[in-house]
């Protein structure tokens, strides 16, 4: 493709050499550049892309896209000098791919929590409607029925307009993409073309990355500052922060609400293990998805298919049919009747959701087990509260290792247990191996009693150290359950 082309829409602040030649590729990463590539150099959390320039210049890099132009230069290669590169690579990743999210319906969905089950009942809906549907998410990425691994719960520019481009060469009408705050921050969006943004909600997580709260909310904001006037921008009224993701958007506003009045509305009629009972927008329906937190997002995926001018009756029908997405309340029973529950709770108010939605359905004297650690180079002011969040809805809690990552599990264990009160200390365990606390859990079990294993949900693996080794919570569950039968 010419230069000029994948050009196109990027704001040059300076500029060496000529545009007029082909480029092979684009490259964000030095250890993967080939001949006549572009490549992009971009500021990150642990290096800045700029220190290897020369390098990529030596292994055939023709273009280089930078924040600043180095003062020693190639003669053969073209220097573009932008304000900020990962943005430039957003916007020329798009056009390099044929602008595919202008191609089709593309949703993004953002939040705390909610965004991979909304996304995946979504996308689920949509293809039993009889649509050709994307899927872009955390546990998987879905053209029609063809499965791609997910690395990211939003892809690099790059991955991200690869994907799209093989939805729209799949003829896909529609696609429902998770947008993370991570991805806003890091411009992994720019150049995008979205018909519509929905967010969920927004609580504590990712402080290590943005800092503050404050912080968090103007980058989830900052995805409805940028769509279009053309595109519909829905809010969940009760939270907090709902209006707030609205107030500068051009994109035109819409809210949801069990609370409070609201464009669309329900209420919950009853909450079981067998499901929702939920009066929604005055039709009475049953779904399959378990906990109040659920009404939410089956009223965020009736509002966005609403929005896409759907029918009523046909979305209430197909969505009172569906489950979930992997490892959200997924739940097995052992054969004494042991009720074991994954669950992919990984921030307080997920933690604090899943448990009260337990206390809600359970009949009274059985006991609640819950086995839970917390991420490794992610956000340490969470572990604390995550912990005490469990302490106080359980009736034991056993403190573990999630995915230590670079950390010493036991020090995580131990950011844990500072949020555990004393007279809650004599109901923890703490257990690093995490198929040793679950095991634990399954012997403390009586028949009634209920297992909860937080923060894993979907993954098979563990990673620790930089190697994932295969772990999966389910597996390891039933395993222990057939085990002690
Ligand atoms: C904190 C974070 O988001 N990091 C992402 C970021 O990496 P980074 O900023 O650390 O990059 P870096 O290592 O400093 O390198 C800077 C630049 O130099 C380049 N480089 C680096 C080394 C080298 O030898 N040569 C070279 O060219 C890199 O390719 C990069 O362009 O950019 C990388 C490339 O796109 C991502 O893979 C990486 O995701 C890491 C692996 C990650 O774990 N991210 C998580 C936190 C994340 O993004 N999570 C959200 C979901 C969160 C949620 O809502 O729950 C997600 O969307 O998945
Ligand atoms: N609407 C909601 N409100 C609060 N908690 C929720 C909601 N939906 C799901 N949860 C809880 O959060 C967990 C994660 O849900 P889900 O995977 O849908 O969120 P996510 O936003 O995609 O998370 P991630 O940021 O990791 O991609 C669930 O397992 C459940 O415990
Ligand atoms: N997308 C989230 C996933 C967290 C899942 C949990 N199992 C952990 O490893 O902390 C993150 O990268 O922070
Ligand atoms: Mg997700």
């Amino acid at each position: 493709m010419q230069l000029q082309e994948v050009l196109y829409g990027v704001a040059i602040t300076n500029l060496v050499g000529v545009t007029s030649r082909e480029v092979s590729a684009l490259v964000f990463d030095s250890r993967l550049v080939a001949k006549d590539v572009v490549f992009f150099a971009i500021k990150g959390t642990l290096s800045d892309g700029h220190a290897f320039i020369p390098a990529t210049i030596e292994a055939g890099a023709s273009v280089i896209v930078c924040e600043v132009i180095p003062a020693v230069r190639d003669e053969q290669v073209t220097y573009i000098e932008v304000e900020n590169s990962a943005a430039a690579l957003g916007i020329m990743a798009s056009n390099f791919n044929g602008n595919p999210s202008a191609k089709l319906q593309l949703i993004g969905i953002t939040g705390t929590n909610g965004k991979t089950t909304i996304a995946t009942l979504l996308f689920k809906l949509f293809r039993e409607l009889g649509y050709k549907v994307g899927l872009i998410s955390t546990v998987e990425n879905h053209i029609n029925d063809q499965v791609i691994p997910a690395t990211h719960t939003t892809p690099n520019p790059l991955a991200l307009n690869s994907l799209l481009q093989d939805m729209v060469a799949a003829d896909c009408s529609y696609c429902f993409m998770e947008v993370s705050s991570h991805a806003v921050v890091q411009h992994r969006i720019e150049g995008l073309s979205f018909s519509g943004g929905v967010f969920s909600n927004i609580t504590h997580d990712h402080l290590d990355f943005h800092v503050t709260f404050d912080n968090y909310i103007k980058a989830k904001k900052a995805f409805f500052d940028g769509l279009p006037k053309s595109a519909f921008a829905l809010t969940n009224v009760d939270d907090k922060n709902g209006m707030v993701m609205l107030q500068n958007t051009k994109a035109s506003k819409k809210t949801y609400a069990l609370k409070q009045l609201a464009d669309f509305n329900a209420k919950v009629i009853e909450n079981s293990f067998n499901g929702l009972h939920l009066d929604i927008d005055g039709a009475d329906v049953f779904f399959k998805l378990v906990g109040s937190f659920n009404a939410y997002n089956l009223l965020a995926v009736y509002g966005t298919a609403m929005l896409l001018e759907q029918d009523q009756l046909s979305v209430l029908t197909v969505l009172s049919r569906l489950t979930g997405a992997e490892g959200r309340f997924e739940y097995v029973v052992s054969p004494q009747n042991i009720i074991g529950i994954i669950d992919y709770a990984h921030t307080p108010d997920a933690v604090q959701n899943v448990l009260n939605t337990i206390q809600n359905i359970r009949k009274g004297t059985e006991q609640v087990i819950t086995v839970i650690g917390c991420g490794g180079d992610r956000d340490k002011a969470k572990r604390p509260v995550m912990a005490q969040v469990a302490c106080d809805w359980s009736d034991k809690v056993i403190l573990t290792s999630d995915n230590p990552r670079t950390e010493n599990p036991q020090t995580i264990i131990e950011d844990m247990e500072k949020g555990v009160s004393p007279t809650n200390k004599r109901k923890t365990l703490s257990i690093v191996d995490r198929k040793e606390a679950i095991k634990t859990a399954c012997h403390l079990a009586k028949p009634g009693d209920i297992i909860l294993l937080a923060g894993k949900g979907h993954e098979k693996y563990q990673e620790i150290n930089g190697v994932r080794h295969h772990f999966d919570d389910k597996e390891v569950l039933v395993e222990q359950f057939n085990l002690i039968s």
